[in-house]
């Protein structure tokens, strides 16, 4: 403060506040509790209501610039953060219309509609062990975009711009690379979140059908060079891929430790849900448009997943891969 300031007049707010020496020679006009501060000559009111212009704009900018990069991102709420160890999450949707189109199966198609996430059907140990089949698999291909896909079931892998046929491509040397332990761990897996999906939407595990796709992902940052490559854009999975009637993820890598970006998310009318990946993580969910989704693009790192999807059409239904 400028001292020949401090002794000028100021108007009524000032009156208390022309030094300490005033204010005690007049018996102390100070507010209780007002200390030092009430000795320097207080701001007068404009400034005041400056201050607390700025401060708003700030907020209220700050509060924009957030909202806007929620509704870019997605985001609005975590249903599984990666730090959870999550043993049963589910939250009940309404069911869209896209069942009504199809032939129903009663007992099977969903009358109920939601999305479950559970850390608890298949441990890290386990997932390290699929991931590891995909690791091997995914060796021997790739795509020359960011996103690579093997379906152990019709031997599609990603080559290129392409995708080859795994056991037609390399024949009996397809032994040295797949153990029967890993079809069998496959198959283990594969049932225990068929059984997983059937208890949560109160159906039986019998009247569920493996389908088609069924496939691990690999996704990285390389740029897309097909539409193949092209994994972020919204979606529903009964009109991507037709027999779907329920979707289960389960990851095989961490998000944030092995990789950025790529986090799940359902589109939901005015708040997104955010599932972040973990290896061992489970997310399932009735496939039609009451669960629209898309995951985040990957920025840095590898991301491994396993789409393991379910029909209640036993016409659609594929067997389990077998080691030949
Ligand atoms: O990998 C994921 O998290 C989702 C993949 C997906 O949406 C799909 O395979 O249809
Ligand atoms: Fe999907």
């Amino acid at each position: 403060m400028v001292p020949q300031r401090r002794v000028a007049p100021r108007g009524p707010e000032s009156g208390g506040a022309a030094g300490a020496g005033a204010g005690a020679d007049r018996g102390d006009r100070r507010r209780p509790g007002s200390g030092r501060r009430s000795r320097a000559r207080p701001e007068p009111r404009w400034r005041r209501l400056t201050a607390a212009f700025l401060l708003c704009s700030v907020v209220l900018g700050g509060l924009l610039a957030w909202s806007c990069l929620s509704a870019e991102e997605g985001v609005a709420e975590v249903l599984a953060g990666r730090g959870e160890h999550l043993q049963d999450r589910f939250v009940e949707v309404p069911c869209s219309e896209d069942y009504d189109s199809h032939k129903r199966y009663e007992g099977c198609t969903p009358r109920k509609c939601g999305r479950g996430v559970t850390d608890a059907v298949i441990s890290r140990e386990e997932a390290e062990r699929i991931r590891r089949i995909a690791e091997r698999g995914l060796s021997l291909g790739g795509s020359d975009g960011g996103a690579s896909i093997l379906d152990l079931h019709s031997g599609a892998l990603s080559l290129g711009k392409h995708f080859v046929n795994l056991y037609r491509y390399f024949g009996d040397k397809i032994q040295d690379i797949f153990t029967e332990e890993d079809f069998a761990l496959y198959r283990d897996v594969r049932q225990r979140i068929q059984q997983r999906i059937a208890q949560a939407f109160g159906i039986s595990s019998s009247s569920l059908y493996l389908t088609k796709p069924t496939f691990f992902s690999r996704i990285n940052n390389t740029e897309a060079k097909t539409t193949h490559d092209e994994y972020w854009h919204p979606h529903v999975d009964k009109v991507t891929y037709g027999s779907f009637d329920y979707t289960s993820l389960l990851y095989l890598s961490d998000y944030a430790e092995d990789f950025g970006g790529g986090r799940f998310v359902f589109m939901d009318a005015g708040s997104n849900k955010t599932i972040e990946p973990r290896a061992g993580r489970v997310s399932f969910f009735t496939s039609g448009s009451e669960n629209l989704h898309r995951v985040e693009k990957v920025r840095w790192g590898t991301r491994y997943a396993i789409t393991i999807s379910f029909t209640c059409n036993p016409d659609h239904g594929i067997g389990d891969p077998v080691l030949t």
